[in-house]
């Protein structure tokens, strides 16, 4: 049994994620709280090998479902090893991206279908579910001009795909926001950083509020 708030971020590439959950686990810390910070694929050392694999630019041959099942492959190694522990000892986690990536990476924009991307990670994820998704909505053109831009950046192999696929993604994830409204609240990511940060911020101290006993 769970006891701990697990809250994924989510969003297309140079949203502002990874800027922002350093900043909402400063914060969170300094308040006084248990806080984890990690990311997908990745975040223990099993998931980043398969991380490598997976954006390796050279593996330009991988397969669609191979892809999608080495993310679920990943995601579930990092669940068991990492979130679940952290989650059954009362902490809070956040987590740069969930099962939301796959479905409108893999689902959507690949084109496998969001039903069948969500059934193999159902097998990963048995229940555990984030309680409130934190979607970054951006214009996948501004985007990639950010991580361009940002000379430390990895550039991997999914940040290669053409502009269509990453429009599809943000069309993907649009449909989830809409779909599951109650648990995915959508933040305008081309606002300043501060405006985000405190949108986020906001939404999180809600929630935990709301969790109170
Ligand atoms: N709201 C913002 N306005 C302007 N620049 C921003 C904003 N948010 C983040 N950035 C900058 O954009 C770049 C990408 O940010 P970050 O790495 O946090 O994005 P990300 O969503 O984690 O990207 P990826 O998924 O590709 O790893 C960084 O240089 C960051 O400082
Ligand atoms: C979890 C997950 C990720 N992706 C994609 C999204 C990004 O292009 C990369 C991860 O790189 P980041 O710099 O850490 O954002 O992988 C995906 O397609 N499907 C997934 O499930």
């Amino acid at each position: 049994m769970n006891s701990g708030c697990f809250i994924s971020i989510e969003g297309p590439e140079g949203a502002g994620k990874t800027t922002i959950i350093n900043m909402l686990a400063n914060e969170l810390i300094k308040g006084g709280r248990d806080v984890v910070a990690t990311r997908e694929p990745g975040g223990i050392d099993i998931s980043e090998q398969i991380r490598g694999v997976i954006l390796k630019k050279e593996n330009t041959m991988m397969d669609a479902r191979t892809e999608a099942l080495l993310y679920a492959a990943a995601r579930r190694q990092h669940l068991v090893e990492k979130v679940e522990p952290a989650l059954g000892s009362g902490k809070i986690v956040l987590c740069d991206r969930f099962i939301d990536s796959s479905l409108a990476y893999q689902g959507h924009a690949r084109g496998l279908g969001v039903e069948e991307v969500y059934l193999i990670n159902r097998f990963a994820i048995e229940e555990t579910m984030p309680i409130l998704t934190i979607y970054f909505d951006l214009d996948p053109v501004v985007g990639l001009e950010r991580i361009n831009q940002h000379r430390d950046h990895e550039v991997n192999r999914l940040d290669l795909e053409n502009i269509e696929f990453h429009r599809k993604v943000r069309e993907g994830y649009l449909l989830l926001a809409e779909r599951f409204s109650s648990r995915i609240v959508t933040i305008d990511a081309s606002q300043p950083l501060e405006q985000v940060f405190k949108e986020a911020s906001e939404k999180i101290e809600e929630l935990l509020q709301r969790m109170k006993p």
